[in-house]
């Protein structure tokens, strides 16, 4: 559309999954046949506002991404780079390799199949509005912030604790700072919103949704397969 930000994706898929175990990483285990990293990459194939894709991987995975590259005839993938020890080292992986037209950037875990278009659209819209735009649940279970012994120090008002998903979107610019910043200071996060937080920006939470999950534990594939299948009906 005239006068719309050119967006980008870039997929960080370079992690251990050390918490799902197994000898396959969890990006790569199969869902119905396809990679996990497969589905998720399908999908943004599919999402017409996204313009790129960079894609960031595990130093041991070079041959068998561009492998599926070839197989499932993806497009959008202007680069194929190393990810690094950290989320946030492989996300700015990613950042370095975007291609000079890109102007907002939607961080997205690999492992999160399940995005669906509408969620990106209304990310990107969001993004438009805000300094960053991240998609989230409001917490279904009671939280408590305890210490390294289990004793509660707090009860969040469950009303404003949101489960925090990806995609994240913010413009180039912004997470480009907010990243040299981080790494000028030493900051570590678990998402890009909280450097972006750390940057002095604020962050809006949208609604993505119960069923956006990453791929973490086994259980999260069982349920993943379900999702599958619900969405085939
Ligand atoms: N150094 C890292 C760590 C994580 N990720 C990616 O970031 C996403 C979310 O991370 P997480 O679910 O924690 O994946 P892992 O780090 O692999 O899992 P674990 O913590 O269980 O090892 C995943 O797509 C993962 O591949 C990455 O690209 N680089
Ligand atoms: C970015 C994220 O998915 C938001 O919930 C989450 O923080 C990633 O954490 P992980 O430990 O890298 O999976």
């Amino acid at each position: 559309m005239e006068g719309e930000r050119i967006s980008a994706a870039i997929i960080v898929a370079a992690g251990q999954g050390k918490r799902m175990g197994g000898k396959t990483r969890k990006q790569f285990l199969m869902l119905e046949g396809k990679e996990i990293l497969a589905h998720t990459v399908d999908r943004f194939e599919e999402f017409s506002k996204i313009k790129e894709i960079v894609l960031v991987i595990g130093r041991d995975d070079i041959e068998s991404v561009k492998a599926m590259v070839r197989k499932y005839g993806w497009k959008k993938i202007s680069a194929v780079v190393c990810g690094g020890k950290e989320r946030q080292d492989s996300v700015k992986c990613g950042l370095k390799a975007l291609s000079l037209a890109s102007e907002v950037v939607l961080i997205h875990d690999g492992v999160r199949p399940f995005v669906t278009e509408e969620m990106i659209n209304c990310s990107i819209d969001a993004a438009q509005n805000f300094d960053g735009c991240v998609l989230g649940v409001p917490a279904k279970d009671t939280i408590k912030i305890c210490d390294k012994d289990g004793m509660v120090l707090e009860t969040p008002d469950r009303s404003t604790v949101w489960h925090i998903q990806t995609p994240q979107t913010f413009s180039r610019d912004l997470i480009e700072k907010a990243y040299e910043k981080a790494e000028k200071d030493g900051f570590f996060g678990t998402d890009d919103a909280s450097v972006v937080e750390h940057y002095g920006a604020k962050i809006k939470v949208i609604h993505g949704s119960y069923q956006n999950i990453k791929i973490t534990t086994r259980e999260d594939i069982l349920m993943g397969a379900c999702f599958l299948e619900e969405e085939r009906k």
